[in-house]
C-alpha cells in the first residue's frame, strides 16, 4: 500500500470562530475518498489547507510523502485540483484557460489541452469564451484543468454541481477510470448518491471535525452512504462502522 495523502492534526480558525479542528487522515494510492458534510462543515476549507491555498494554523499535509509546507512545489507537483472555479477566467476561451496552466507543466505537450477538452466532452466549444457557458460547462472546464498535468492525486470540491446526465457520465467514467489506473481522488459533494457509485472511502465532516471514517466495502448490504450520513447527522451511531 502506498499512502498519497497524509493529513495530521489539521487546524484552522477563522476570525469569526469557525473553521476546521485536527484533523486527521490519510488516502492510499487508487482509493477514491468522498468528503462528506453540511453545508458549512469545512470541507472546502480543509481542500484548500490540503492544496496550500490556504495555510492552517496547526498541522501537517504529506503528498506521496513530501511535507507540503517544507517542500511545496514538489508536494504539489503531482496534484491536479478544482477548488472553486479561481483559476478560471471568463472573459477567455476554454483553450486559452488551459494554455495558461500547461506552462506551469512543460513536460506536458500542448496538445494535452485538445485531450483533456475532449475527455470532458468540451471538444466543440473549446473556443468559445467561458462567459458564455453554462455552470455545468464551467465544472467540466474545472476538470479538464485538475486532469492536465496527469496527476496522481485530483482533488475536486463540489465537482458534480450543475452537471446533466451526460456530464455526470463523462466525470463517473473519468474517476472510475483514473483510479483503476492508480489515480488517487479526495472529492466533496452533497451528492451522496453519486459519490456512492465510485467512492472506496467516505469521511463525514461536521462542525469542522472529522466524525468518522468508512470504508464502502465493510457497509452492511442495502445500506447507503445517505443512510449513514443521516443516521449520523441524527447523532445515531451506526454499529460496527463509525
Ligand atoms: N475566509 C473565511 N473567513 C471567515 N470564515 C470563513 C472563511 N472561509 C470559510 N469560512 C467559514 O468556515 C466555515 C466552513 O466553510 P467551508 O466553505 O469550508 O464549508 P463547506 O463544508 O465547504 O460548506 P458548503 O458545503 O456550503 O460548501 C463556514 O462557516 C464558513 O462561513
Amino acid at each position: 500500500m502506498e499512502t498519497v495523502l497524509e493529513v495530521s492534526n489539521i487546524g484552522k480558525r477563522f476570525k469569526n470562530g469557525r473553521g476546521i479542528s485536527d484533523i486527521n487522515f490519510s488516502i492510499e494510492k487508487g482509493n477514491v475518498f468522498g468528503l462528506i458534510g453540511p453545508n458549512g462543515a469545512g470541507k472546502t476549507t480543509l481542500m484548500k489547507a490540503i492544496t496550500g491555498l490556504l495555510k492552517p494554523d496547526t498541522g501537517k499535509v504529506k503528498i506521496s510523502g513530501k511535507n507540503l509546507e517544507e517542500d511545496y512545489k514538489s508536494a504539489i507537483r503531482d496534484v491536479g485540483a478544482n477548488i472553486g472555479s479561481a483559476s478560471i477566467y471568463s472573459h477567455l476561451t476554454a483553450w486559452q484557460n488551459l494554455k495558461m496552466i500547461i506552462r506551469f507543466y512543460p513536460e506536458q505537450p500542448i496538445s494535452r489541452i485538445d485531450d483533456v477538452l475532449k475527455s470532458v466532452g468540451l471538444s466543440k466549444y473549446k473556443h468559445d469564451k467561458v462567459s458564455s457557458y453554462s455552470m455545468g460547462m464551467v465544472q467540466r472546464l474545472g476538470l479538464a484543468a485538475a486532469l492536465l498535468p496527469k496527476p496522481k492525486l485530483i482533488i475536486l470540491d463540489e465537482p458534480a454541481n450543475g452537471l446533466d446526465i451526460d456530464g455526470m457520465l463523462v466525470f463517473r467514467n473519468v474517476v472510475r477510470q483514473l483510479s483503476d489506473e492508480g489515480v488517487t481522488f479526495l472529492i466533496s459533494s452533497h451528492l451522496t448518491s453519486e459519490l456512492d457509485k465510485f467512492c472506496t472511502h467516505f469521511g463525514i465532516l461536521i462542525d469542522g471535525e472529522l466524525q468518522c471514517i468508512v470504508r464502502k466495502d465493510l457497509f452492511s448490504a442495502g445500506k447507503s452512504i445517505e443512510d449513514l450520513y443521516v443516521e449520523r447527522i441524527g447523532g445515531v451511531h451506526v454499529a460496527g462502522i463509525c
